[in-house]
């Protein structure tokens, strides 16, 4: 029945519920007992009872309608009882999620045209199912949720259930309060400078593999048309197969063989519709998963990755094996050796910086083909410093490459890998606006924070849409601050943010110096977007042309 049907009903039908006689329902009931117990009753009587037990089952009917309408309604009063503004349109039970939930809209997408439509207001209300949500507009608010405040907002929003999830459960971006703490201090660890150094050797060698693998794609072909995320993955799968469990992925081979690492890695995550809708419903409706017993990820992935690890380490133990990678230092700095707490440590490791970069890097390269000015900038710094390093590309001379970086910061400004961040209030807090808006939060409301509408709000960035890596040059840099989150900010800010910008550096070095990047209208400008993500994928992929220089 839809809303305003239903409300006449029960608007009209109220009045008559509270004058009902309850001593007249207790006597329809004994009528009706007596005649079940066989006692005769009068044609009247039965005409009466009859008419009675419609009128009865019609009250109950409405008394249940009520009930529901009210349950579902009532709480979207939250924000008109706070005096905050809020987004029209609530569905009962799904609040405003409902374009979400049918991949009408991706998230991003969503959060991006609510923080458009209230230009003039500091905060908006909006409800995520039944819970109030409210979307903070200003940099000052959101300094305060990611920083200032940060113990009133230490959650975020996605929580996994280790029993659904034992892996992806353990990864920090998933966890709350205490494992938190502890699943992050972990990774930090894993992450400093001389580790860095250690990761960027391996990935310096893979790359170079990557190089031969591309030139051999490319071949004699005059211009290249190649969806370039298809390739790049290549590479960052490779880059986690050697980084983290110390081996070959096969994933530079002409075809991928379903039996190597990658190729049943790349099996078991590929996005289908089921696997889409799958974790849309552990994201946002997490009861529900957990009763129909769905997980993040399938169980076969966490399977493979223990056996995986679990072989690694009998045949490094066998050969008496040393090998600098992140598998060794998780063994060095564990007490507990089983595989499958090496393997959950290890797999947070492998989904962050797997698909991240990856679809970054390519971002960066559909954007370039667009903008041969800035790529041939990039090219130039690339062949300076590699000159000033003789030729060689080591961890000094990436971190020279400033024009490059500029290149990186403005691709994540445009397609920020979350377009939007929630966090969960977990202590009583009050926020005010600079409009005069104020509103109190309680634990368990949800704070939004629209990463993609600041980063293209033409109040923090001049003409926002175009491509314009100088925004970010040392003359120029006049960034408000907190209008800028690719990585976030905060105590929760992006735990491999360093890591991730040396592995899109090293991609963009080795196509850029050998290969001059054109635009394929097989993609246009802006391109697709997948809706039904978190993260901001290119939904029909991105494709470029590569053209051999020299
Ligand atoms: C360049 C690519 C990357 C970008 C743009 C990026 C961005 C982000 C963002 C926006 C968050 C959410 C922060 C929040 O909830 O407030 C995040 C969290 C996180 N990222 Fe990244 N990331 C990248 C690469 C990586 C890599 C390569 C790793 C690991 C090797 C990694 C590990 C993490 C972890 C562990 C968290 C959760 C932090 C926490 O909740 O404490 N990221 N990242």
């Amino acid at each position: 029945m839809p809303p305003d049907v239903l409300r006449i009903v029960i608007e009209e039908s109220v009045p008559v519920l509270t004058r009902v006689n309850f001593s007249r329902w207790r006597i329809l009931l004994s009528n009706r007992i007596l005649h079940l117990h066989g006692k005769k009753l009068s044609p009247v009587s039965v005409l009466n009872s009859s008419a009675m037990d419609t009128s009865c089952a019609l009250l109950f009917l409405v008394a249940v309608l009520s009930v529901v309408y009210y349950y579902l309604k009532w709480p979207y009063t939250h924000w008109k009882k706070q005096k905050v503004k809020c987004v029209p349109g609530t569905i009962p039970a799904f609040g405003h999620l409902l374009p979400i939930l049918f991949s009408r809209e991706s998230s991003s997408d969503l959060f991006t045209k609510v923080y458009r439509d209230y230009e003039k207001s500091s905060m908006v209300g909006m409800y995520f199912f039944r819970t109030p949500a409210l979307l903070v507009r200003e940099p000052e608010l959101v300094k305060r949720v990611l920083v200032s405040d940060f113990q009133s907002f230490q959650n975020n929003l996605l929580l996994l259930n280790p029993k659904m999830d034992p892996f992806m459960s353990k990864n920090p971006f998933f966890c709350w309060d205490e494992d938190w703490k502890a699943m992050r201090s972990q990774m930090i660890n894993n992450m400093s400078q001389k580790k860095l150094k250690i990761f960027f050797g391996i990935m310096h060698r893979v790359s170079d593999k990557f190089d031969d693998y591309l030139s051999k794609q490319v071949g004699k072909a005059a211009d290249f048309e190649v969806e370039i995320k298809y390739v790049i993955l290549r590479l960052t799968g490779e880059l986690v197969a050697n980084t983290a469990f110390g081996i070959e992925g096969g994933g530079f081979e002409s075809e991928i063989s379903p039996h190597s690492f990658t190729g049943r890695v790349e099996n078991m995550l590929k996005p289908t519709f089921t696997t889409i809708y799958r974790q849309m419903l552990v994201l946002y409706l997490p009861e529900f998963a957990s009763a129909l017993g769905l997980g993040f990820l399938t169980n076969s992935l966490d399977s493979f990755l223990i056996s995986t690890v679990d072989n690694i380490m009998r045949h490094r133990k066998e050969q008496g094996l040393v090998v600098d990678d992140l598998l060794q230092m998780i063994i060095e700095a564990s007490d507990d050796l089983d595989p499958k707490v090496v393997a959950g440590k290890l797999s947070g490791y492998y989904f962050d910086a797997y698909e991240t970069a990856a679809t970054i890097a390519s971002f960066a390269c559909f954007e370039l083909s667009h903008n041969s000015q800035a790529q041939d900038k990039a090219r130039s710094e690339i062949k300076e410093i590699l000159d000033k390093y003789e030729g060689t590309l080591s961890y000094e001379a990436l971190k020279d490459m400033k024009y490059l970086e500029q290149v990186i910061h403005e691709t994540i400004r445009l397609y920020p890998i979350l377009g939007a961040a929630y966090k969960v209030c977990t202590r009583k807090i009050t926020l005010e606006g600079s409009d005069g808006q104020s509103c109190c939060l309680d634990p368990g409301n949800i704070v939004v924070v629209p990463i993609l509408g600041l980063h293209t709000d033409n109040e923090y960035w001049e003409n926002p849409h175009n491509f314009d890596p100088d925004r970010f040059n040392e003359e120029k840099k006049n960034v408000t601050k907190f209008s800028f989150l690719p990585f976030s900010e905060g105590p929760r800010m992006c735990a491999g943010m360093r890591y991730g910008i040396m592995t899109v550096k090293t991609i963009l070095v080795t196509i850029i110096k050998s290969y001059t990047i054109e635009t394929s209208p097989k993609t246009s400008r802006p391109p697709k977007l997948e809706t039904g993500s978190v993260l901001t994928l290119p939904a029909e992929g991105l494709y470029v042309k590569l053209k051999r220089i020299g």
